[in-house]
């Protein structure tokens, strides 16, 4: 029997989401996730896509190790565990690759110490999926693990782009430079973009906008990404959930000299406790758009900030790109946020962009176009889909790898 089985782990910083696949049709056998881990409240939900089953179990889960336990026991609950020969591989998201990685790559001890090295870049994330490979390896030692990486979609921006104007020495030392994020995501965004135009990836130049509780805005040049908002780590850009995105850096400095604040606390201020839920006390777009329907200023205020910087993003990859033939929005808030959409486009009509009214209000599952009949740039909502990705990139990789054996 051959293996055409691929199990996708996504750690957060406090969750694990999983997906087992069959890569032969690309079907999903079981989802899930387990929240708040490390909290005495945490819940495990599990969805065998197989039977329908769905379970859910709440109570202390103390790390990822003992996360990707439970899910081992609950996969193994319908026949699905780690222990089935059709399983090929784990495909793990990790979140910082560096410089180092610009494809996905088979888990080895050098892999490994590359991925913890990069930990001070991404403090929040890559700790956790370093401890998803290792317990993971733990389980099923004979089995291959994959690094997905979503730094390496970005690794083609050119120096103009990856490059903060600071000293160059210093810079180099420390390995500041602007990394970008979500890049599974974009990766798989422009390339079905690209589709849902009929035309090849190398033909088209998209701006991606991913809109989640993290969010990233990138510009792809013939399948290629040429900029993105995210820099050094997620906190660049965009206006988030709960990250501030840009600010002067001075700010800081200030903070520590006026305010007192220690490295730490302006850590959490910035990534935790900004953006969003800084500006208003909600993170969720659902209830800010409920609260400006209501008329509350706060959430306006909020929401027009968010949009303010969306727009300027849009009108500086316009430029960087200097031809656009889409735009597409995704993840949470893009696929979703009907309002996010037109405002962020609102004004835009001389550079070609313009939702239909009609269109974008309207649910749809698939990729679809949102954008009047004729227009310029195309304005689409395309549904990401990085466990997918990583399936694929996984299994690819594993394949390619048994073939040279
Ligand atoms: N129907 C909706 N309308 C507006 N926003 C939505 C809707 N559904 C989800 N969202 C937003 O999507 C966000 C989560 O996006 P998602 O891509 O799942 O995030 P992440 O993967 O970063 O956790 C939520 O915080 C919420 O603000
Ligand atoms: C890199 C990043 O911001 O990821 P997420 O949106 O999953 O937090
Ligand atoms: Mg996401």
């Amino acid at each position: 029997m051959t293996a055409t089985r691929v199990l996708v782990l996504n750690s957060g910083s406090s969750s694990l989401k999983y997906q087992l696949l069959d890569m032969r049709d690309s079907s999903r056998l079981a989802t899930g996730l387990v929240e708040r881990i490390g909290e005495r409240t945490s819940r495990l939900k599990h969805t065998a896509l197989t039977t329908g089953a769905t379970r859910e179990t709440t109570g202390p889960v103390t790390d990822h190790a003992a996360a990707l336990k439970a899910v081992a026991e609950e996969l193994g609950r319908d026949g699905l565990g780690l222990d089935s020969p059709e399983l090929a591989a784990i495909g793990h998201r990790v979140v910082h690759g560096g410089s180092s990685f610009t494809e996905p790559a088979i888990v080895d001890d050098a892999v490994l110490a590359e991925i913890e090295r990069l930990v001070p870049l991404a403090p929040l994330h890559n700790p956790a999926n370093l401890t998803g490979i290792r317990t993971a390896r733990s389980l099923r030692p004979d089995l291959p693990q994959v690094a997905v990486f979503d730094t390496a979609f970005h690794t083609t921006m050119p120096e103009s782009a990856a490059r903060y104007a600071i000293d160059v020495s210093t810079a180099d030392e420390y390995r500041i430079r602007r990394y970008g994020f979500h890049g599974t995501s974009h990766a798989y965004v422009s390339r079905e973009t690209a589709k849902l135009l009929g035309k090849a990836p190398q033909d088209v130049n998209v701006i991606v906008l991913h809109l989640g509780n993290g969010a990233s805005a990138s510009a792809v040049r013939g399948g290629r990404c040429v900029d993105t908002s995210m820099g050094l780590t997620p906190l660049e850009g965009l206006v988030m959930g709960t990250r501030s995105g840009d600010v002067d850096p001075a700010v800081i400095l200030h903070l520590a000299r006026v305010g007192g604040m220690s490295t730490d606390e302006t850590d959490t201020l910035l990534n935790k406790k900004s953006g969003l839920i800084g500006l208003c006390g909600d993170n969720d777009m659902r209830e800010i758009r409920r609260r400006v329907d209501e008329g509350d200023e706060q959430a306006r205020l909020a929401f027009d900030i968010y949009i303010h910087r969306l727009k300027k993003y849009i009108g500086a990859y316009y430029a960087v790109l200097g031809r656009v033939d889409a735009i597409a929005f995704t993840a949470g808030v893009g696929e979703n946020a009907a309002a996010v959409r037109e405002a962020a486009l609102a004004g835009l009509e001389e550079l070609g962009l313009a939702v239909d009214a009609g269109l974008n209000a309207a649910r749809g599952d698939g990729a679809r176009i949102v954008s009047p009949e004729g227009a310029r740039v195309t304005v689409a909502v395309v549904p990401t889909d990085e466990e997918l990705e990583i399936a694929t990139q996984t299994y690819a990789l594993v394949g390619a790898s048994h073939d040279l054996t």
